[in-house]
Order: structure tokens, then sequence, then C-alpha cells
């Protein structure tokens, strides 16, 4: 056997060879997202075919949702949810600044594509997406194929802190609730490699708020659940500093996304973390923020 290729049985019922994990901790990773499948996230990327694994911002439409004793409340109830994870995107998208048709965009952790999916029909550019994940990276594919854009949208399974891409390469990049995974130098380092001087680097994340003290109750429960380990906002503005890429906006959308966790904590599709995540954005302890830097 090839020590650096492990295999994967795909849904398709064939399999494909990947990169063994660069550590056991990245193969835990791969094995989670492998063997995800919960309905608040396939129900609501069945809405319109964008699939997300991130969090919603904006007011919720009390209008579109109707009553909740109505016949479709939840139906309407998913739909809403889904679209203020679009929104979320929509804002990502918004601070990368120009983009050609020509240009490469790279998504760090790209998740099952919704956010690729949705930088490709508004900017007409490439999408390349790393996931450590191959169920994740092959419904992308998927998707991208039934779309018809599999020219310009591809994901790959690969460790974004060691990226196949050309130093330079990409005009924006971007980690979109997927930092918490990765030591944060390593991580910019490694953007700052592939950007071209003048890119922009884009993050949406939850990040341990340092005026707290340390990580909160819950921002450990947020961990444990998804075997994943939170930043602090210092950790994030002093790893950027030290890889050449310069914050131009940070925006806290911490108030901008408790609608969505109240209304969520309100749904048949609650996974258990609403509290956690609600309790540490109110009590300070955690924030939801956006970062957009320059590479100089
Ligand atoms: C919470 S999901 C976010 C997915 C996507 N960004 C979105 O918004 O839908 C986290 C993603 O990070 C990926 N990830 C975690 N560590 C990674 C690493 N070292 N290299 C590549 N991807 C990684 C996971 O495979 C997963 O796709
Ligand atoms: C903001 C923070 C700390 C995020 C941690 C990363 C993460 C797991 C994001 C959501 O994924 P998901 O959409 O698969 O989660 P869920 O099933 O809860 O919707
Ligand atoms: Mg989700």
């Amino acid at each position: 056997m090839n020590l650096h290729v492990t295999s994967v049985e795909l849904t398709t019922g064939t399999s494909v060879s990947i990169p063994a994990p660069a550590s056991p901790y990245q193969g835990d990773i791969a094995r989670y997202w492998d063997g995800e499948a919960r309905p608040v996230n396939l129900r609501l990327g069945d809405v319109d075919g964008l699939y997300h694994h991130h969090y919603g911002i904006g007011d919720v439409d009390h209008a579109a949702l109707g009553p909740v004793d109505d016949s479709g409340y939840e139906d309407r109830l998913i739909a809403e949810l889904h679209r203020l994870e679009s929104a979320q995107t929509e804002v990502l998208l918004d601070h990368l600044g120009p983009v050609e048709r020509g240009d490469t965009l790279v998504d760090a952790g790209c998740g099952r594509g919704g956010s690729m999916v949705m930088a490709h029909q508004r900017f007409g550019c490439r999408a390349e997406g790393v996931t450590l994940s191959a169920k994740q990276a092959d419904f992308a594919n998927r998707r991208a194929r039934e779309l018809g854009i599999e020219d310009h949208v591809r994901a790959r399974v690969c460790n974004m802190l060691d990226t196949p891409f050309d130093t330079g390469q990409a005009t924006a990049s971007w980690n979109n609730e997927s930092s918490m995974y990765v030591d944060l130098h390593d991580l910019f380092a490694e953007h700052s490699r592939i950007l071209t001087t003048g890119g922009r680097y884009v993050t949406i994340t939850g990040c341990w708020n340092p005026r707290y003290g340390q990580p909160s109750k819950w921002v450990s429960q947020i961990n444990a659940h998804f075997e994943c380990n939170i930043h602090s906002r210092r950790e994030y503005l002093r790893a950027m500093a030290d890889n050449r890429l310069v914050p131009q906006t940070v925006i806290d959308l911490t108030a901008a996304t408790l609608p969505y966790w109240e209304l969520r904590a309100t749904s048949s599709l609650v996974t258990g973390i609403e509290e956690a995540f609600i309790n540490s954005y109110r009590d300070g302890s955690f924030q939801y923020l956006l970062i957009a830097a320059d590479r100089v």
C-alpha cells in the first residue's frame, strides 16, 4: 500500500484515491465530514440546490414565515433559514473586491460547495475549493456537473495548509467557517502564498472574545461538538499581520446572526448546539466576525 494515498468509498459505489491525512487530527475531521448528513444542512440545501455548512445573518422575514399553526410553516421556516445562510455568503462575496471572469478564487474548506457556486454565478470566474472530505468534494463536483459549471467550479480533497495552487494564482481567497480547524499562522502563510499581491482574503468566523478573558464554557461546548478549536479575535489579527495580510474591514456580525439562531432553536431541525451559540453570543464571550484583508 502507498503510504501517501488512501481510498474512500463514495455513495455512487465507486471508490477514489485521496492523499493520506497530514495528521491524525485531519483524519478525524475528514471522517467527521464524510459521515455528516444532518437534515439542518441537507433540507436547507434542497430548497434551491445551494448546500451550505455555515450559519445565517440578517433579520427574519416574519411576513414570509406566516402563522406558526399554518400548514406549510415548517417548509417556510426551512426556506427562511436557508435564505439567511445564503445572505451570509453574499456578504462574504461583497468583500472580495473586483473579480473578473478570467480570475481564480480559492475556497479553503469548501464543504459541499455552495459558496463556490454563488461566487461563479456572481462573477463568472473560476472557483477552486479544497476540503478534507472526499464525500463533500464528490458532492460539490456532482452539483457543479448538474449545473453545467464543472469547467468553472471544482472541489479537491486537499489540506488547505498545503494546496496545489501556484504562488500568486488567486485574485481572492476565503475561509467560510473553516479556519477553526487549523493553525492560523500556517493558514495565513498559505493564503499569502497563493494570493496575488493586492489580492483579497476574507474570512467569516466565530472567535472567542479576548475582552471576556478566556474561552467560555459555551465556546468549549462548541469546540467539543464540532471537534474544532476556536481561535481568539486577537490571534486572527496577529497571524494576519505576520503574513502580509492587512485588515481592511472588520465587521462584528454577532447581532446579525442571533435572529438566525433564535429562529433555528424553534425548528424541528435543532441539533442541540443552538443554546451554546445563543448564550455565548449574548454573554459576549463569542463573536461572529467578518475580516477582509489586503495581501500586501
Ligand atoms: C463548517 S464546514 C464549512 C464549509 C464551507 N466553507 C461552507 O461555508 O459551506 C468546514 C469545512 O472545512 C474543511 N476543513 C477543515 N480542515 C481542513 C483542512 N485542513 N484542509 C481543508 N479543508 C478543511 C472541512 O472539510 C469542511 O469542508
Ligand atoms: C461559527 C463556528 C464556530 C463554526 C464551526 C464550524 C462549523 C461546524 C460550521 C457549521 O457547519 P454546519 O452547517 O455543518 O453545522 P450545523 O449542522 O450546526 O448547521
Ligand atoms: Mg448548517
